[in-house]
């Protein structure tokens, strides 16, 4: 037996720590509860060894063993060593982010009963119990009733045990010791029987006589598809509206009684069902689910590409403890807007299964594209598995558990969901790859794209990245030829594009004489649109009421008090109960600070302050005013706080009780809702000033994403883009639907300047309560840096930070670039040194390998 372990502890150290084991050597892969500085700290062991460490302290063991088998499969080890090399980041951080949250830690035991138990149950049915024994009898009869109730096999929890015989733990305890049950450890048990109540449309009744609020309900559960969660449903009923004689939207709750009488009637029926299987229900009647549909030409050959990297990868029996490269496949599959990229995951997800392997489909924020996890419900029912941040801790446990356990082999879930513990992984699936919610922006700052594909690469399996506006890293090492290139060029149905008109602001300015929020032209589409039944939908990428607070008399923009970020107004929601902050405020969007709207201005006194830029709350309000008669729906921070927020809303514009929906970014996600015409496209121009050399990518990836929401039904769409560049080529190419013809002028500007693709970026920054501090030390490594010897990197800074101080800690940044990766590793390493050596704590230094936000 091993008298030391290495054990990875989430502390901000480059570094492992050995601990006696005492006696209890854990596997490899098993979490240990151990002393560290005054704390008890859970940690991973990674080995097992005899060698005295030689570092003089004295050494400390274990306290408890927590798992009796390794967690963590030898497969994400390896994963979390390579993370750990690549973004720089501790060992002990990374495996904490793979873990589901510490919740865990408090484990259940099952017992079991062992064959001697079987032995003295069925001795002592026949003579009594004649044994001699210390325990009272009562005791004595416990452990029978222990054995009687275990007799059948089936494991069973201590605290039920305990209800169901009296046997206290101790005497348990004791049973394990004389060897009558065996234990183990289970920690997710007991989560199982987690439920929730669904509502079901009974199919097939006659309907007898109803009232009208008895009708609208059953209106609201077609709509729903015949099935929704009793919570959704009541919501819906109280939040509904309807439109009254004067053709006014006016709210018309409905009463929760309803929906019981509804049942007692036997019209509708409630069920009890397992609360991960209830995966958002958004989907428009008649719709057909993305499995449904005989894949056309272009699906089916991207197909088939994955069905036979999966057959290639599956060739070798060895997999995957000794999982060699060669099934090793990536593959992107840019498929225009509309392409039906999901029908493709769907197939090739359900060929995984067939193959006898287990499929991951990454997305990017499941909250906010509830339709995806939906439609996997509908293929592949409760084979799938949900991973995401809106679980509580125990729902994480739970579906982590049930992955491990290999109940679910369809896993569906956002970032971290990369990690979950798939055994016999056979295809991995990233949706909307070039998202930026992919990248992880705390320690360990991983990029759940790039450990995807290395996982991929490490099991030696086919993975595939789909997008409409692909990452310029991604599309450069499809040029390359390092992934294979799939695709889609045209929409499902032949369904046309939607034309792309600019409309040039600065030139409706000197026409009108007036700076309008919206040019004339979108507001006659719009009024076009709304008047043929259609419906529209108009981005304004800025949530609140206006963006800016400013003084007339001495200019100085009202600030956070903790950030250096201007503040935004936001005024009282209409319906304000549903909001957690009603009330007319300021807001500061990175904090969540909130101040009063101020009479005066902070600085100089002066009464005239002055709001400008409007926010999506603006927006809903001003074309209220323009089109009276419009159904006006708002999606944004402030209306989505949650899954259910976002599911009603789609809901409501599936069953088109909007046609007019006005809303910040979240409405460019991968929607599919077909009475949408018309998409107006308002204010993005700020975005192309921003300090980031990704802008104009962002910029080109919103308006094509966007303007791929219409026309996707039977009727023809069109785009309306305001801009004040007009001719800025992110404009252009998106308006031409052109991503090939962006994407290389792009690299014309990044190849110089050594920017991804084309060289490794880190953004290091450097933290402090004081300015003064944080600037110290970022002029200290910038120092070091310009003076050692990095071969191959170039050194831009330090200077604060575009966001210099962000929750009272000032931030300053140093932007480091290199021609290779091993280039950009060494220089971090001596950098990390340095900083040791300097006495500047790692706590307050963020190495940001492959920076996303340069904020
Ligand atoms: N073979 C098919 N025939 C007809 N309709 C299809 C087919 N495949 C998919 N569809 C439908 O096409 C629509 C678009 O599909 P989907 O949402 O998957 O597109 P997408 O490629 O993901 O687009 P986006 O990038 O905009 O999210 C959906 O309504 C889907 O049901
Ligand atoms: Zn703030």
């Amino acid at each position: 037996m091993a008298r030391f372990v290495d054990v990875a502890l989430p502390v901000p150290l480059d570094q492992t720590f050995t601990y006696l084991t005492d006696g209890r050597e854990p596997q490899v892969g098993a979490r240990v509860l151990v002393p560290f500085s005054g704390q008890r700290l859970m940690g991973v062991v990674l080995r097992a060894h005899d060698e005295e460490p030689t570092t003089g302290f004295e050494l400390k063991a274990i306290q408890q063993v927590l798992d009796d088998t390794a967690l963590l499969p030898p497969e994400l080890l390896r994963l979390a060593h390579w993370i750990a090399q690549y973004y720089v980041a501790p060992l002990g951080e990374v495996l904490r982010g793979m873990l589901p949250l510490s919740a865990e830690v408090r484990r259940t035991w099952l017992y079991r009963i062992t064959d001697t138990g079987r032995k003295i149950l069925h001795e002592g049915a026949e003579k009594g119990s004649s044994r001699r024994s210390r325990l009272s009898p009562e005791d004595q009869n416990r452990e029978y009733a222990v054995l009687n109730r275990l007799e059948s096999g089936e494991p069973t929890r201590m605290a039920t045990l305990r209800s169901a015989t009296g046997a206290s733990k101790a005497l348990l305890e004791g049973m394990v010791r004389k060897g009558w049950l065996a234990r183990e450890a289970e920690a997710a048990e007991r989560d199982a029987a987690r439920t929730e109540r669904v509502i079901v449309t009974v199919p097939d009744v006659r309907l007898p006589k109803l009232n009208d609020n008895q009708l609208a309900i059953l209106a609201e559960m077609a709509g729903a598809g015949g099935e929704l969660s009793a919570a959704a449903l009541r919501r819906n009923l109280r939040e509904r509206t309807a439109i009254n004689a004067d053709g006014a939207l006016v709210p018309a709750p409905i009463p929760d009684s309803t929906v019981a009488t509804l049942i007692r009637r036997g019209i509708l029926r409630a069920e009890e069902r397992p609360l991960s299987f209830h995966l958002g229900g958004v989907h428009a009647p008649g719709k057909k689910h993305a499995h449904e549909h005989t894949l056309n030409p272009g699906q089916q050959a991207a197909f088939e590409a994955i069905h036979a990297a999966m057959q290639r990868a599956a060739a070798p029996a060895q997999q995957p403890a000794d999982a060699s490269p060669a099934g090793f496949a990536p593959m992107l599959l840019f498929g225009v807007t509309g392409s039906g990229k999901t029908a493709v995951y769907a197939a090739a997800m359900r060929s995984a299964l067939d193959l006898g392997r287990s499929a991951l489909l990454l997305v990017p924020e499941i909250g906010l594209t509830p339709s995806m996890a939906g439609q996997m419900h509908a293929a592949f029912g409760h084979d799938v598995a949900l991973l995401h941040s809106q679980l509580t801790p125990d729902e994480r446990a739970e579906q982590w558990h049930r992955i491990r356990r290999s109940e679910a082999r369809v896993i569906i879930g956002t970032r971290s969901a990369v990690f979950a513990p798939i055994a016999n992984l056979g295809l991995i699936l990233v949706d909307e790859e070039h998202d930026g919610s992919y990248k992880q922006e705390e320690t360990p700052r991983y990029h759940a794209r790039d450990v995807a594909v290395m996982r991929a690469k490490l099991l030696g399996i086919p993975i595939v990245l789909g997008s409409a506006t692909p990452s310029l890293e991604s599309w450069h090492n499809a040029e390359r030829n390092r992934y294979r290139l799939l695709r889609m060029d045209e929409r499902v149905g032949n369904r046309p594009l939607p034309p792309v008109e600019l409309v040039d602001m600065r030139e409706e300015f000197r026409q009108t004489g007036e700076d309008a929020l919206f040019s004339r032209e979108l507001i006659t589409e719009t009024r076009a649109t709304l008047n043929r039944g259609e419906q529209a939908i108009i981005l304004l990428n800025r949530r609140g009421y206006s963006y800016v607070v400013m003084c007339r008399s001495c200019g100085e923009r009202i600030e956070c008090e903790n950030c250096a970020i201007a503040m935004t107004h936001h005024r009282p929601a209409a319906n304000s109960d549903l909001h957690a902050h009603a009330g007319e405020r300021l807001e500061c969007h990175y904090c969540g600070a909130l101040r009063r709207v101020p009479q005066k201005c902070p600085h100089c006194q002066s009464e005239h302050l002055y709001f400008y830029g409007a926010g999506s709350q603006q927006g809903e309000e001003r074309l209220q005013a323009i089109f009276p008669e419009a159904r006006i729906g708002r999606m944004d921070r402030d209306t989505v706080r949650g899954r259910a927020d976002m599911e009603h809303l789609l809901h409501r514009l599936h069953a088109g009780e909007i046609n007019l929906l006005v809303g910040t970014q979240m409405i460019a996600k991968g929607h599919d809702i077909h009475g949408v015409t018309t998409v107006g496209v308002v204010g993005c121009d700020h975005a192309l000033g921003l300090p980031d050399f990704r802008a104009a990518e962002r910029v080109f990836q919103l308006i094509t994403q966007v303007s791929g929401r219409a026309g996707r039904g039977d009727a023809p769409g069109r785009v309306i883009v305001q801009t004040f560049h007009p001719d800025h080529y992110a404009m252009r190419f998106a308006a031409m639907h052109d991503y090939v013809g962006f994407a290389d002028k792009e690299k014309q500007f990044r190849r110089p300047f050594l920017y991804p693709p084309f060289g490794v970026l880190t953004n290091v920054l450097t933290l402090s309560e004081t300015m003064g501090e944080a600037s110290e030390w970022a002029h200290r490594l910038g120092q070091h840096l310009h003076s050692a010897a990095n071969p191959g990197v170039r050194v831009l800074g330090p200077a604060p930070a575009p966001v210099s101080r962000l929750k009272r800690i000032f931030r300053f940044h140093i932007l480091l670039k290199a021609d290779t990766r091993q280039h950009m590793q060494a220089a971090l390493r001596r950098l990390l040194h340095f900083a040791d050596r300097e006495g500047v704590p790692r706590r307050n230094l963020v190495i940001d390998v492959d920076a996303i936000s340069l904020s």
